[in-house]
């Protein structure tokens, strides 16, 4: 069977005053129907790999890979228009913070309706069922009140559930959601998460969860992909993060409260850029 998400040694290079800087070093995983996560600490590439999957990384930014295939096409083949019509369309994109991603002299209605008819030909009408049809599929009740409210009026959880509407609108065969969930509070966390999680069961989707939280990634993801500095140095199923071998991911648990065998002082991280080099620890994700 072929793979939903085939990415073979990406690499993603900025030009710096000091020499091409290497964002992401020789990446490979595959992915299925199902929830992978990308854990690693600010800067380590989790970001620019999914960026680099939508071929959004702009120039001088350079991306290179033997292939990134979406069910068997390769992207990197692909015109920028031919692009366009992946992103949004078969692959859709979740950012932090919903302010920067919804328009904000439209209302949520305007904007759902929009996103619809932009990937579809139904009239008016059918964009408006539609649009309901998808708040309330991430838990909006009042959903035609919603649909006249500007995004302004809207909370961040409510904020980051209209994103999520808004990128199933297509029905795309893959989600990366990059730390969709870390602008929010814990409790409204659980709530987005419990959704995406339903619409991956639901609709049989991919999805890219990127996120620095490794506690979040082990409950919610089915597979973990560990990045230190631009390389995957540990690839693993969630629960089994606890078996990790890798120094780095060793270090990252250690340095995690825990509730079970409470610790006089947490471990402080400490790097060491050789972690990079050791060879990576697991099966090829
Ligand atoms: N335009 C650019 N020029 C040079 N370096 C860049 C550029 N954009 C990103 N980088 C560098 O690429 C590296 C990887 O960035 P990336 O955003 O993927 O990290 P991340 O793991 O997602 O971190 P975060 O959790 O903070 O988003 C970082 O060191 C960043 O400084």
């Amino acid at each position: 069977m072929t793979d939903l998400l085939d990415v073979e040694d990406l690499w993603v290079r900025f030009p710096t005053r000091t020499g091409m800087f290497d964002a992401v070093r020789g990446v490979s995983f595959r992915l299925g129907r199902e929830r992978l996560g990308i854990v690693g600490e600010s800067g380590s590439g989790k970001s620019m790999t999914g960026r680099a999957i939508l071929r959004l990384i702009r120039p001088p930014g350079q991306v290179d890979a033997t292939h990134i295939k979406l069910d068997g096409e390769n992207l990197l083949d692909k015109s920028e228009v031919e692009m366009r019509a992946v992103r949004g369309n078969r692959i859709s994109m979740v950012m932090q913070d919903p302010k920067f991603s919804l328009n904000p002299v439209m209302t949520v209605g305007e904007q759902l309706i929009e996103a619809y008819q932009l990937h579809a030909r139904g009239g008016q009408a059918e964009a408006r069922k539609r649009a309901i049809e998808m708040l309330e599929a991430v838990s909006i009740r009042d959903a035609e009140r919603v649909m006249r409210a500007h995004p302004h009026e809207m909370s961040g959880g409510m904020g980051q559930r209209i994103m999520i509407a808004m990128m199933l609108i297509p029905d795309p065969e893959l989600l990366i959601a990059d730390e969709p969930t870390s602008a929010l509070d814990v409790s409204v966390q659980g709530q987005v998460l419990q959704i995406m999680d339903k619409l991956v069961q639901d609709r049989g989707m991919g999805l890219i969860f990127i996120s620095h939280d490794l506690n979040l990634v082990a409950q919610f993801c089915d597979r973990v992909l560990i990045m230190y500095a631009g390389r995957v140095v540990e690839t693993c199923d969630a629960h089994k993060l606890h078996e990790a071998q890798h120094p780095y991911t060793r270090g990252l648990l250690n340095s995690l409260p825990r509730f079970d065998a409470p610790q006089k002082r947490l471990e402080v991280l400490k790097r060491d850029p050789a972690w990079a080099e050791v060879p990576s620890v697991g099966p090829r994700a």
